[in-house]
């Protein structure tokens, strides 16, 4: 996909461009297994922005990072993620580089750790260029300031000349997006990328996101605790616990009409200020589980209060409403969601 194809109008296409299935991350970790990411399945159509949201630990980085080949060799991967028919689990690793930053790529949350400090960000984006592209060293400079002005960095052509400590988080995180698009990927990975952000410059980001998502029909995972976010831009949600995918469907249905305890449990969790300054790290009471020892059944059920003892079994998430998936014995009725 090229910068010049990026005026056309999105297709809305329901063929996945990812398709998560059953995937599974072990980590061995001081004599112990950790069950990081225990049956996760998804699935993301070219074009449109998805949000993975959950707690702190449900598995939500260790999710994507097995889709980019990122995970140390503690963990063991199993399961299936296709991304255009390409099988990506247990792909070798010189394969998996390929397709990382060409197929996918990846924002994390911190730019300045991801930067390289003792290189200006114009040759920092020319080599991401280069390492995907059969471009010399000229076409591809071109190239890195085109970049730098689709991500609507104020003065590109000087700012290529810069190192990262002369911009500020917001502009270096906009460099980290043009290294990203430097492949044309077609599905891009936002890890927490704006959490280290205020308010305004994270929205600002945001905005560019979904812009290039639309510009370029490129696919979005959205990877986020702040359920604001993901309401406001992503057009899918999947909510993760325990490594499990506990409710997916798109935005609007998914807000609209809750079904999974746990899902209500985030949402009735955030207070009101927070929920304002978008800064949201829900607390719901108790404690997620120990991913060395889960317990039997659904994992939600110790801190659910519709938990019975039919529980005791694991509900599987299934599509009880068109396009809208959960897993959960005793969804919330509509009356009371
Ligand atoms: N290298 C590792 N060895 C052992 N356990 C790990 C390793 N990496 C991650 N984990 C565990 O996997 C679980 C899921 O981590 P993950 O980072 O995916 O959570 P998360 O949902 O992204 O949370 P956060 O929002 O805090 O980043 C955590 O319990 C974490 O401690």
């Amino acid at each position: 996909m090229s910068i010049e194809r990026a005026t056309r109008t999105p297709v809305v296409e329901t063929t996945p461009l990812l398709e998560v299935s059953d995937l599974r991350v072990r980590f061995r970790h001081r004599g112990r297994q950790v069950h990081a990411v225990n049956g996760l399945s998804y699935r993301l159509a070219p074009g449109r922005m998805l949000a993975i949201v959950g707690e702190s630990g449900s598995g939500k980085s260790v999710g994507v990072r097995a889709l980019l080949g990122l995970l140390p060799p503690t963990a063991t991967v199993t399961g299936s993620a296709r991304l255009d028919g390409v099988e990506l689990v247990g792909l070798p690793d010189k394969e998996m580089r390929r397709h990382r930053g060409a197929d996918i790529a990846v924002v994390f949350q911190d730019p300045a750790r991801s930067l390289n400090p003792t290189m200006r960000v114009g040759d920092q984006i020319t080599e991401a260029i280069r390492a995907h592209r059969d471009l010399d060293r000229a076409a591809a400079r071109e190239r890195a300031v085109e970049l730098l002005r689709l991500v609507r960095l104020a003065a590109p052509e000087q700012r290529f000349h810069e190192y990262p400590h002369q911009l500020s988080g917001g502009m270096r995180q906009r460099v980290m997006i043009a290294i990203a698009l430097g492949a044309e990927p077609r599905l891009l990975i936002a890890d927490e990328a704006t959490t280290s952000l205020d308010v305004t410059t994270q929205a600002q980001i945001m905005d560019l996101l979904l812009d290039l998502q639309r510009r370029l029909n490129m696919a979005v995972i959205l990877i986020s605790h702040d359920l604001g976010l993901a309401a406001s831009y992503a057009q899918d949600v999947v909510v993760m616990y325990a490594g499990r995918a506990v409710e997916h469907a798109a935005t609007a249905e998914l807000f609209e009409h809750v079904r999974m305890p746990y899902t209500r449990a985030l949402l009735g969790a955030i207070p009101t200020l927070e929920r304002e300054a978008h800064a949201l790290l829900p607390v719901i009471p108790g404690q997620p589980p120990d991913l060395s020892a889960l317990p039997e059944g659904c994992p939600f059920r110790p801190r659910c209060p519709s938990a019975t003892e039919r529980c005791a079994q694991e509900p599987p998430l299934d599509e009880h409403e068109p396009g809208h998936w959960w897993a959960c014995w005793h969804p919330v009725e509509e009356a009371s969601a």
